[in-house]
């Protein structure tokens, strides 16, 4: 595992998370964990752990974060992840939520093994659930946290009060813009130069910034506000989550099956797809048949105006991100990556325009790309539609691609780890 060595900075939680602790726990946490007088030497002895799942729409992930305080007065260290993940995502299990307790419960065995066994009883376990358990109804997507928080009651780790749940597509966003930000540097001494932050998900999108204009906080919605506090400052971040604008809900909303009681044999069509395509297709407990056009057309100027449908109109658009460039991750990076815009292990520097040209080709050459996937055209488009007509950006706004920094996964979980471990009292 790779050292980062990266001090943990993020100190105060926000308003509206609710992990705050009395002081009095965190206090007691603290002593039982670092008892006076017998204060950690070797590094060994003062190395923590906190394990953070992520209930995705396509799939469960389990990171295994490890930190190390290395003196009692110097704030923790983060020193590596250990990251796993199955799929398909516990909504897949939504009429069978042992089953999918099941497969958090293989991902926890890897914890099991990470963790050393006289450090499992202080090792917080946590599992938030995004957008796929946002679309299932209350009680299939209870039925599921409450399989799963039986998992880590039976297992040997902390589970803390509200160690299951369903997360709040504001916190989705926030969190991960702590995580990349943290990760680069930016919320650490002087000159922060903070980065925009783009997640695109299977069921929804998060985009999420620190406005530098004071226009941008008049004209934007309060509910796309969210203050919190580190350190001395305040930070008051544009987030916003679009539940189903991921881009498998965009696939259904393109094919007009988004939200529909699909009738068994019913078919969708587009001309996003291959012409002669015809196929089934299983997202979030659903079987959905979809096809090419066989008679009408096929290409990117007719997709571009199915997908156009799907976005236009239906995001806010703030002024200021015209000109900024932003972190993009999760289905940015592995569309770009599938047809080679970046580099797989490296990821890279794009425009706007790398994802239009890349439709372009792939959708008016799709019998050539249809052995990668039936959706790469429309998966294409939708993100070139989505960046342009939703957020509004320009052709030339630059996206940083990135999977990790630092070794470590650019996913909202560090983000949630560093509030967790906050609230249990673990870092200051
Ligand atoms: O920690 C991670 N590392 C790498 N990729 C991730 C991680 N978390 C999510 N992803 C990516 O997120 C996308 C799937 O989104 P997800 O299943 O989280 O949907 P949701 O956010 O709409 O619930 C995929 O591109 C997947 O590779
Ligand atoms: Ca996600």
């Amino acid at each position: 595992m790779a050292s980062s060595r990266l001090p943990i900075l993020i100190a105060l939680a926000f308003s509206s998370l609710p992990f705050v602790l009395s002081h009095s726990n965190r206090v007691m946490w603290f002593q039982d964990f670092f008892p006076p007088n017998v204060c950690p030497i070797n590094a060994k002895a003062n190395t923590f752990y906190g394990i953070m799942f992520d209930a995705g729409s396509t799939g469960t992930r389990i990171h295994i974060y490890t930190f190390v305080q290395k003196s009692p007065e110097n704030l923790p260290e983060l020193e590596g992840e250990i990251f796993e993940s199955v799929k398909p995502g516990l909504s897949a299990y939504a009429d069978q939520p042992e089953k999918g307790a099941e497969t958090v419960k293989k991902l926890l065995d890897m914890a099991i093994d990470a963790v050393p066994p006289h450090l499992w009883k202080k090792t917080p376990v946590v599992l938030k659930a995004t957008a796929g358990l946002r679309l299932l109804s209350e009680e299939k997507a209870q039925a599921l946290l409450s399989e799963v928080k039986e998992v880590f009651e039976e297992s040997p780790f902390l589970v803390p009060e509200d160690s299951v749940g369903i997360m709040d597509g504001s916190h989705e966003g926030i969190l991960a813009w702590i995580t990349v930000n943290f990760l680069t540097g930016q919320l650490s001494g002087q000159n922060q130069q903070t980065v925009g932050t783009l997640d695109l998900g299977g069921a929804s999108t998060q985009i999420t910034f620190l406005p530098r204009f004071e226009e941008t906080l008049k004209e934007t919605p309060g509910d796309f506000l969210t203050s919190f506090e580190m350190f001395n400052s305040t930070y008051k971040l544009y987030t916003h989550s679009y539940l189903g604008f991921g881009l498998k809900a965009a696939r259904l909303a393109t094919l007009g099956a988004l939200n529909m009681e699909v009738v068994d044999g019913q078919m969708f069509h587009s001309s996003c797809l291959p012409r002669q395509l015809e196929a089934e297709w299983h997202f979030g407990g659903v079987k959905y048949r979809y096809g090419g056009n066989k008679e009408g057309e096929t290409g990117f100027k007719p997709c571009y105006l199915e997908v156009l449908k799907v976005v236009k109109g239906k995001l806010h658009q703030p002024d200021e991100i015209r000109g900024s460039s932003f972190y993009a991750f999760s289905y940015y990076y592995d569309r770009a990556a599938d047809t080679n815009l970046i580099d797989y292990e490296q990821g890279g520097v794009l425009e706007v325009r790398d994802f239009e040209r890349k439709a372009k080709e792939v959708c008016d050459n799709m019998e050539r790309y249809n052995s990668a996937s039936p959706f790469l055209c429309m998966d294409l488009t939708y993100i070139t539609a989505l960046l342009k007509e939703g957020f509004g950006f320009r052709d030339n706004t630059v996206l940083q691609l990135t999977k990790k920094v630092n070794n470590i996964e650019t996913s909202w979980t560090l983000g949630a780890t560093f509030y967790l471990l906050q609230s249990l009292g673990m870092t200051y």
